[in-house]
């Protein structure tokens, strides 16, 4: 930044840290007893994943994770979150236990630990194991039962020393892109299914949240969502009901069951005759339980108008002509985050709130030539979005933490390793990582705790 202007001073204890998910970076899917992944049958699907590309090897983090913990410590990270693979600990889902992937998720934790970097473990980042999906995964009743038993497992086995813990991510991406429109594992397109998934992603939610209450683990659990602020493209009223129902089924989808313990009434709108009668009040007391911490994952924002045509909640995103775009097309508006915070604030009170994912994918060549690699857009778009989650706190919102998505470049779910988000870049041919400027300018901030 400026180097006159004051310093954008964070909080004394701001975390900051950076994150990753199992199926984008570990590789070895099946190593050592683990049993595969809706991701791993997805991404061996022909034509499910661009360029054929799979989780096979990944950023091979599975092995490579020592390295990737003294490059986590070189930049003075704080924390790191990352998820496990539920297959890996309980290769059918229930039952078996597979001692080899406790013992290896142990040895990330302990890892960590000894290099001064606090663990936070997402229990579930969309790699429901396959058998699980052969009995209904996420349509099936019993999964809240599954998940409280996997959940129960983890905090028996690292409950002792991780601080922090969430049952999902972004479970509206997994309900509207596994279920909804099939562009995500398990890749089914059903209004009926995805109010399904939803109702079950929110129940395993707060039987994960109970087990974690019941199993006297130590730490703070939360839920983490993805919020995309709704802007109306004009007043017309159209446009605003339009924008109604774009920010209920993506923002207060999860939001409102679990923090107020209520359904969006526009749900009923977006998902017409695939809406559920009310759900039985003791699962919406379930689903209530109370969290420690909201993550949120915040990328862009999005311009909504009415459009008949468009699924399920009649609503469209107007083209922002003219803004910078990153190269998964999302508008660069760090204003948005700012907006999202002070939305949490005033919707559902000030609940502690890390920043669980803030990134950008720009282009890097394929190999880097050079150390630090030169990525200016990425750098540029993090001090400013690091200076709107100073804004949010200076408004009077609780942000304990920022987590850069990602600590490295990944596979980008169904774009394959064609979008790069990492602060390090991944030379996929030879798997050495080089820094990009982006890193060293996060790392510049870590250790000032400023801007
Ligand atoms: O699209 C970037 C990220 N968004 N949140 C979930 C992560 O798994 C994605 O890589
Ligand atoms: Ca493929």
């Amino acid at each position: 930044m400026n180097a006159h202007a004051d310093p954008l001073r964070f909080p004394p204890g701001f975390v900051w840290g950076a994150a990753t998910a199992a199926y984008q970076v570990e590789g070895s899917p099946l190593a050592d007893g683990a049993g595969p992944s809706i991701w791993h049958r997805f991404s061996h699907t022909p034509g499910r994943v661009r360029d054929g590309d799979t989780g096979d090897v990944a950023c091979d983090h599975y092995r490579r994770y020592p390295e990737d913990i003294a490059l986590m410590r070189s930049l003075g990270l704080q924390s790191y979150r990352f998820s496990i693979a539920w297959s890996r600990v309980l290769p059918e889902g229930r039952g078996r236990i597979n001692q080899a992937g406790l013992d290896h998720y142990a040895r990330v934790v302990d890892a960590l630990l000894e290099a001064g970097i606090a663990p936070n473990i997402t229990l579930y980042h969309w790699d429901l194991p396959a058998a699980l999906d052969d009995r209904g995964g996420w349509l099936n009743p019993d999964i809240a039962d599954w998940f409280a038993d996997y959940a129960t497992l983890m905090f028996r086995t690292l409950g002792d020393r991780v601080p922090l813990w969430s049952t999902l991510n972004e479970p509206w991406v997994v309900a509207d892109g596994g279920y909804m429109h099939g562009v995500l594992a398990p890749g089914h397109r059903s209004a009926f299914e995805a109010a399904i998934a939803a109702h079950h992603l929110l129940l395993a939610h707060g039987r994960g949240v109970q087990a974690f209450r019941a199993s006297g683990a130590r730490g703070q659990i939360g839920l983490v969502v993805n919020l995309e602020p709704k802007y109306p493209a004009s007043h017309s009223p159209a446009d605003l009901a339009a924008t109604l129902r774009a920010e209920a089924y993506m923002n207060r989808q999860y939001l409102d069951p679990v923090l107020r313990g209520t359904h969006a009434e526009e749900l009923a709108e977006v998902f017409g005759e695939a809406w559920p009668a009310p759900r039985p009040a003791e699962q919406m007391a379930v689903i209530r339980e109370p969290i420690d911490w909201l993550g949120v994952n915040y990328y862009t924002r999005s311009v909504v108008r009415a459009d008949e045509s468009a699924w399920p909640q009649r609503a469209s995103a107007v083209p922002q002509r003219g803004a910078l775009h990153t190269e998964t097309a999302w508008e660069v508006y760090p204003r948005g985050l700012t907006d999202t915070l002070t939305w949490v604030k005033n919707r559902y009170g000030n609940l502690p709130i890390y920043i669980t994912e803030n990134g950008s994918a720009f282009f890097d060549p394929p190999s880097a030539e050079v150390d630090p690699l030169p990525d200016p857009l990425r750098t540029q778009t993090l001090h400013k979005h690091l200076a709107a989650v100073h804004a949010a706190i200076g408004a009077g919102v609780d942000v304990r933490g920022y987590y850069a998505w990602s600590l490295l470049d990944n596979l980008e779910w169904a774009h394959g390793y064609s979008k790069r988000f990492g602060l390090l870049h991944v030379d996929y041919a030879t798997q050495r990582r080089t820094r990009k400027a982006s890193a060293l300018a996060y790392a510049a901030v870590i250790a000032a705790n400023a801007l």
